[in-house]
């Protein structure tokens, strides 16, 4: 069997501390991420969910950039510029939590992580595809969909020199069968950016990032923006690294901060060959997922 992951790769997740001043939040992030590949060497660095942005519906459209004409220029996005830049800085592939993002031609907006590689290309785009509407009473009411579009497609990306990930934002990982696919399609490493709340986070964060990571015996990120107590929405946090063995690797606390880990093909082999669920599925007995029509851009 091909190896999963070519060689070992150091992850970095920064739980970045947002505002409601978009430059200042670029900046920040500028000076976060050089602080991971300064200290743990970091070879991809994932940013959280509406980094440049507070998070809420009534955020959305005010703070959205536009991604076409390809590439956009620096007025129409300047994150996606940050980014890029950021990229060839600090020599990384940056995963960029998301953004609001606006379709020029159809005024829709989307929940969208952007993916560059070191030398500040674009590899991949993912638009939220499960739109976070949830109403647990006395607790939280949240409807993304009041005023974003939801994405149609999965994002597989291949990074030459080490091997496959998956991105996919927040909400989307209560949706198992994306994982399922991304994993059976080779992937070694699924990526989250996300904004868990005080409700759901508390019961749900780390239990699907560990099962995520359990069903499919891949490396998991999850990567919040620090806890706001005096905005709209008060993230989660608790930034977390979770092995192929649904080992937690390294977490945060609700404060802004940085979390790297090395990964290698080698776990993912020794997980695989102690728990071999690789190849005792049963799709004589149940359909599998990953087969069919998908739709997935890799
Ligand atoms: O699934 C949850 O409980 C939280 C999801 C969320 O906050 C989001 O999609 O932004």
């Amino acid at each position: 069997m091909a190896k999963l992951l070519r060689q070992p790769i150091k992850l970095a997740l920064v739980q970045l501390a947002t505002t409601s001043d978009k430059a200042h939040n670029l900046s920040h992030a500028r000076v976060k991420v050089l602080e991971a590949v300064k200290q743990h060497s970091a070879n991809i660095i994932v940013l959280p969910e509406c980094f440049n942005s507070p998070y809420g519906v009534k955020y959305f459209s005010k703070y959205a950039e536009t991604l076409l004409p390809s590439p956009p220029s620096e007025t129409q996005s300047p994150s996606y510029h940050a980014l890029s830049a950021l990229a060839r800085e600090s020599n990384a592939y940056i995963i960029g939590g998301s953004i609001p993002e606006r379709d020029p031609e159809t005024d829709d907006l989307y929940n969208t992580s952007l993916t560059f590689n070191p030398k500040g290309e674009l590899l991949a785009t993912h638009r939220k595809v499960h739109l976070f509407d949830i109403d647990i009473p006395g607790k939280i009411t949240f409807r993304e969909s009041e005023a974003l579009t939801a994405g149609n497609k999965l994002t597989l990306i291949d990074l030459p020199e080490f091997g496959r990930i998956a991105v996919a934002i927040c909400y989307d990982i209560r949706f198992p069968e994306m994982a399922m696919i991304a994993a059976r399609s080779g992937a070694f490493l699924l990526l989250y950016p996300g904004a868990f709340n005080m409700t759901t986070g508390a019961l749900h964060w780390s239990l699907q990032g560990r099962a995520r990571a359990m069903d499919n015996q891949v490396y998991v990120g999850l990567c919040s923006p620090a806890r706001d107590m005096n905005a709209d929405y008060n993230a989660w946090g608790h930034s977390m690294i979770v092995d192929p063995n649904a080992e937690v690797l390294g977490e945060l606390d609700e404060t802004e901060g940085i979390i790297a880990a090395e990964l290698t093909g080698e776990r993912i082999e020794e997980v695989r060959k102690g728990v071999p669920v690789y190849g005792q599925r049963r799709f004589d007995v149940y359909p599998d997922v990953s087969e069919g029509k998908i739709n997935i851009e890799e």
